[in-house]
């Protein structure tokens, strides 16, 4: 008897609690006051109309001059409702001129005269079709509902005290700065982005959060209806012709084109295998060749198998330890060379032409030519120290970046873009991007799908999520086909430092694909090799191997042996 009266007593208790009708009623009307605001509308038009036709019969004529002031206003000026789309001012003006001209009818008439209600109803279903349906208004609603449920679903989440300050509706979706309570992190916040997905009622993965660089206890949360990075982008082909120009090399999240400007940047990307590492290198190479003032260098020890395809446009590939650190010493020598002629000239930096173009040394791989040409360190931390100022810089690929790889540092601190994409290791972060990242929340390792990546540009202290274009191999293909024959030799004063350096025999440059088809003529069978082979070893264009063994004939240092099949004369 007692345990009834107890449960008695609660559920009166429960009926005490349940809202009222009204309560009920007023809650609805406010949640959905944005789909009722036709309605709400035309009521204040009718009950406008009474008190206008009982009290001001006389304001017609300035209700009409109001209406047609304010509908022109909204159309040129967008006042004073504010809108900058064409068609929702036209909407609005439209809207103006039928409410303010059945106001100024139902002022004269009153607002119960034939066909004065008809009208109004007709003039609102209208009108509020588009209303209803328009994306804008539905997005800015949904923002609005998530910011009044934001305070329940941080108190589930263990977020209590959180609150919205600020937040802007776009075409992908929507973006809040929010104020963390006392004691809580952005730290928090990561590890409770699938709850906070769950909360607000999106797919999972719409949800990103970044921390505010200027103040610990805010935090920015993306809120992607859309994600642009949902399925792989193609690339376009190459959108600079100088690399005085920015690069595009991808999208970011809110669909914005990651420009990055390659002059006297040294850049450096890493990312576990197939994370797309080759996507990005391929399009700044795609671009890098369409600039004229521009050589390209490269160093490839895993035997070319990446930057071959490019090899009819580098002037030089190294693709073993020797030639990648006499391509180094190189680097230093033209280095060097421009170093003394601006001091002389009195020049500041070396402005990148045609005719003295900007010397960029691709290097895939960096953790391998640490591992295998240690010798060549030296060179390359010079070139990355120095190089920016005479335009000669860097542009490094690292499957593996180590902490020796990165010099404790030292290499990453001159890198001035740095993309890291996708890792294996969560600490690789902090070496890619800079110490500290990863406890920052750019997890590296989380990016899901290949070309996607963190990108730290120059002058910025956070990084930004992006996504790279894809580049196919018929992509890389037909750019280096088509700009092979433009690539812009070095200039005499580069050159000029080469042919100085101790490596001069009889008055001639051996560089190191030199020496490599040097050797290869060498090692030849006794029918030769063909021309299509020398290229394959020298990773050289048809052109430059023709000159050369048209020199060695005219020198009796080389013999066609068959036809288009070649050896050296010297049998040693
Ligand atoms: N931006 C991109 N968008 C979509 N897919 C991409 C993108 N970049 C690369 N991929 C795909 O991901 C796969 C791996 O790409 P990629 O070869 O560039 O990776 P990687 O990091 O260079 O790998 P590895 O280190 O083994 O050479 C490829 O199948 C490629 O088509």
């Amino acid at each position: 008897m007692r345990a009834f009266s107890r449960r008695h007593r609660r559920q009166l208790l429960l009926l005490d609690e349940r809202p009222s009708l009204l309560l009920a009623l007023g809650r609805f009307l406010f949640r959905y006051r944005s789909e009722l605001a036709p309605f709400a509308t035309a009521t204040a038009l009718f009950m406008g109309g009474a008190v206008f036709h009982s009290q001001e019969p006389d304001a017609v004529p300035w209700l009409f001059a109001a209406t047609v002031g304010v509908a022109a206003l909204t159309l040129t000026r967008s006042f004073p409702w504010n809108i900058d789309r064409t068609e929702e001012r036209i909407y609005a003006a439209v809207g103006t001129l039928i409410a303010g001209g059945w106001l100024t009818a139902a002022t004269a008439l009153g607002p119960s005269h034939e066909p004065l209600p008809l009208l109004l109803l007709t003039a609102t279903v209208a009108l509020a079709v588009p209303w209803w349906t328009h994306r804008r208004r539905r997005a800015r609603v949904r923002v609005d509902r998530a910011i009044q449920a934001w305070p329940d679903i941080a108190e589930n989440i263990g977020l209590a005290g959180s609150r919205v300050m600020s937040a802007v509706v776009d075409i992908w979706g929507w973006r809040a700065r929010l104020h963390l309570a006392n004691g809580q992190s952005v730290a928090d916040v990561l590890s409770r982005v699938p709850a906070i997905e769950s909360g607000l009622g999106t797919r999972p993965g719409a949800v990103r959060v970044e921390p505010d660089p200027a103040h610990a206890g805010r935090f920015m949360m993306r809120v992607l209806a859309a994600d642009p990075h949902a399925g792989a982008i193609p690339w376009r082909g190459p959108s600079v012709q100088s690399i005085n120009h920015p690069i595009e090399l991808g999208v970011f999240e809110d669909a914005a084109t990651v420009r990055i400007s390659l002059l006297r940047k040294h850049i450096l990307i890493g990312g576990t295998t197939d994370a797309g590492k080759s996507g990005v290198l391929n399009v700044i190479l795609g671009n890098l060749a369409a600039c004229p003032d521009v050589v390209l260098w490269g160093i490839d020890l895993k035997g070319g198998m990446e930057l071959r395809p490019w090899a009819s446009c580098l002037a030089r590939l190294a693709t073993t330890p020797a030639e990648a650190a006499v391509l180094l010493r190189d680097g230093v020598r033209v280095l060097d060379a421009r170093a003394e002629a601006m001091s002389r000239a009195g020049a500041r930096v070396w402005e990148p032409t045609p005719k003295a173009p900007a010397l960029v040394i691709v290097v895939d791989e960096y953790a391998e030519l640490v591992e295998q040409a240690p010798g060549a360190v030296e060179a390359a931390e010079s070139i990355a120290r120095r190089g920016r100022a005479v335009a000669t810089t860097l542009l490094t690929a690292n499957q593996r970046p180590t902490q020796k790889s990165m010099g404790g540092g030292a290499l990453r601190s001159q890198m001035s873009v740095r993309i890291c994409l996708r890792v294996r290791e969560r600490r690789d972060v902090d070496l890619i991007l800079d110490r500290g990242m990863l406890s920052a929340g750019w997890h590296a390792h989380t990016l899901d799908a290949p070309g996607k990546f963190y990108i730290l540009g120059d002058g910025h202290t956070q990084p930004r999520r992006a996504r790279g274009y894809l580049v196919t191999d018929e992509d890389v293909q037909t750019t280096a086909a088509r700009y092979a024959e433009s690539r812009p030799p070095l200039d005499g004063l580069s050159e000029g430092a080469l042919v100085e350096a101790d490596d001069v025999v009889e008055g001639e440059v051996v560089t190191e694909p030199e020496i490599t088809l040097q050797m290869a003529l060498r090692d030849a069978p006794s029918d030769g090799l063909s021309v299509p082979e020398l290229m394959h070893f020298t990773g050289m264009r048809r052109t430059w191997i023709y000159d050369r063994l048209q020199q060695y004939v005219q020198d009796g240092r080389a013999a066609q042996v068959a036809r288009g099949r070649w050896k050296s004369s010297a049998d040693d």
